[in-house]
């Protein structure tokens, strides 16, 4: 699915109403008909009472629409417009009208603190007193107000975007923002919904298919792709049947120091359960049984030190190399980093300490093989693009830094997002039962594992981080967020690549 800008949505908007020769009057009663049917399908007629605060522009309008719509049939609604302007849209106008025939009196007007109504805990707000057009941070009453909402621990479902929110630019002021219990959003999601300093405001959101026209959403270059089952299952690559393990590569694990063998254990069992051929851990002596006891099916090599890393050498042509879980950061360490990266075009997954190492030494940026895919957790992206002013701030630094050296950067959160070059692809599967230790350890041994299957640099990135998700939410759902564990993860990739194609996701809406 694509995500577009504010700006793409109002020409999506303008070419639907021209290809489709429909008024925007009528698009906008079939966007609040979308609403009105969603909260139909669960509230079925239940006595709630519905507190409706309209904006003075569209999403007002959307606003007004379902306010009608859910008078008519019969519920308790009480309408407000926030009126912090005069230059009311035509389509909130016509609204307003619309809505004042249908229940003979004209919704309250608010035009300051006075007019705060009580609400219950247990009433329901819906929130469309700005959309996409938000074009400065709310102040004064209205940012009272939206603070008021907030507070009044009622459910909150926001139409389009929470108040306050842009599409996809920097949020001012967290205080002037709509916290929605969850978003129901037209057409497709907005860039903020995925980013951890403005997500938190949307919650759980729902897409609602409004007809936008078609060829418009799939020619448009859109601000980011995201990833799901339906492109997942058009990455994956076929295992054939004479196919044998040279076929799917050897993938070479450069991980661990005293301590931290797990990683290396970690990362050579994630590379086999995601499909690799071979897999040899490269580790300091102190891992050889360790390895050897955990996961027999690997081979193992060893450094002449017995903790920690300080001459990585092999004697055979490894397909992919993930390098860095668990490795520390010994000087004998950085040079053997650095010669490996200076004499090798072997594909490589970048992870963790090697990643601080490169923060540290940034002479070794010259010498990243290019087409790497490093995976770096939000403290080790800071070392290695410098700190960010806000979310965006960060994806064009990212762009930037992938660009410059040629590498796929998969920033790893919540929406992991994969970076290359200008674009973005946004990870839909994992939970938060993964914030547990080693399941950066497994994305490696995943991402190297399909890099060793042949999988280019950046469909290992967006497929494996994928997958590696799904397994999470997999886990997550048989022993719930906090017992789940990085090995849990690794134990059902096999689920998840059976999951792939073993039905259809729920898709409520047809999607571009
Ligand atoms: N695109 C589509 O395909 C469809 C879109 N639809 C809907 O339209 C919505 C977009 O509507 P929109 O463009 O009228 O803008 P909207 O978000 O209502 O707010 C703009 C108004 O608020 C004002 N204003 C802004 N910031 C402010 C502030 N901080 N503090 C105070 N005022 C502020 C600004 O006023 P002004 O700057 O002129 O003072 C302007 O009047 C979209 O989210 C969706 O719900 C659907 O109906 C159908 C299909
Ligand atoms: N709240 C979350 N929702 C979804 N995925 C998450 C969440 N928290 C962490 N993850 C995932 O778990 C992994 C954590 O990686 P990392 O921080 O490197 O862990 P470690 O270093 O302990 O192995 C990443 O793939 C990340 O996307
Ligand atoms: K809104």
């Amino acid at each position: 699915m694509k995500i577009f800008s504010a700006e793409q949505l109002y020409e999506a908007d303008k070419t639907t109403l021209e290809k489709q020769e429909i008024t925007s009057e009528a698009l906008m009663e079939r966007a609040g008909t979308k609403i009105f049917n969603w909260l139909q399908k669960r509230m079925q007629g239940a006595p709630v009472k519905f507190h409706i605060f309209c904006g003075i522009g569209n999403n007002g309008g959307d606003g007004l629409v379902v306010g009608r719509l859910l008078i008519e049939h019969g519920y308790n609604v009480h309408v407000y417009v926030v009126n912090c302007s005069d230059k009311r849209s035509k389509n909130f106008l016509i609204n307003y009208d619309k809505i004042k025939n249908a229940t003979k009196k004209w919704p309250s007007l608010m035009k300051g603190e006075d007019d705060f109504p009580q609400i219950n805990p247990d009433d329901i707000i819906v929130d469309a007193i700005f959309g996409i057009g938000l074009n400065r941070c709310p102040s004064g009453w209205v940012k009272n107000l939206i603070q008021y909402l907030n507070r009044s621990q009622a459910f909150i479902l926001a139409i389009d975007i929470p108040s306050g929110l842009s599409a996809n630019a920097p949020l001012e002021d967290m205080e002037a923002v709509i916290k929605a219990n969850h978003t129901l959003t037209f057409q497709t999601p907005k860039l903020s919904f995925f980013l951890p300093e403005t997500g938190v405001f949307v919650s759980n959101f729902d897409v609602l298919d409004i007809g936008l026209d078609l060829e418009y959403l799939q020619k448009t270059e859109p601000l980011a792709q995201i990833i799901s089952k339906a492109e997942a299952q058009r990455f994956y690559r076929t295992r054939e049947k004479f196919g044998h393990k040279g076929t799917y590569g050897h993938t070479l694990i450069i991980a661990g120091s005293y301590g931290k063998i797990g990683a290396a254990v970690l990362a050579s069992t994630a590379a086999f359960r995601i499909g690799a051929g071979m897999v040899t851990a490269f580790v300091p002596k102190c891992g050889y049984s360790i390895l050897q006891s955990t996961v027999p099916e690997a081979m193992v090599l060893t450094d002449k030190e017995e903790e920690f890393l300080s001459e990585i050498t092999y004697d055979f042509e490894p397909s992919a190399i993930g390098i860095g879980m668990g490795i520390g950061k010994n000087e004998a360490t950085v040079s053997a980093l650095e010669k490996l990266f200076k004499n090798n075009k072997t594909p490589f997954v970048i992870d963790a300490d090697a990643l601080n190492i490169i923060s540290e030494n940034r002479e070794l940026l010259k010498s990243l093989p290019k087409n790497s895919v490093l995976t770096p957790h939000p403290g080790e992206l800071k070392g290695l693009v410098g700190k960010w002013k806000n979310d965006y701030d960060k994806l064009e630094k990212v762009k930037k830094f992938s660009k410059k050296h040629g590498v796929v950067v998969i920033i790893k959160g919540a929406y992991t997002i994969t970076v290359f070059n200008d674009k973005l692809y946004i990870n839909s599967s994992g939970n938060p039962g993964m914030a547990t230790a080693g399941s950066g350890d497994s994305l490696s041994g995943v991402v190297a594992g399909l890099l060793s299957q042949g999988y280019d640099a950046l469909l290992a990135a967006v497929f494996g981080v994928y997958i590696h998700g799904r397994a999470g939410d997999i886990a997550a759902e048989l022993m719930g967020y906090e017992a789940t564990m990085a090995s849990d993860i690794i134990g059902n990739l096999s689920e998840a690549y059976l999951d792939l194609f073993s039905k259809e996701e729920p898709q409520s809406e047809p999607m571009a």
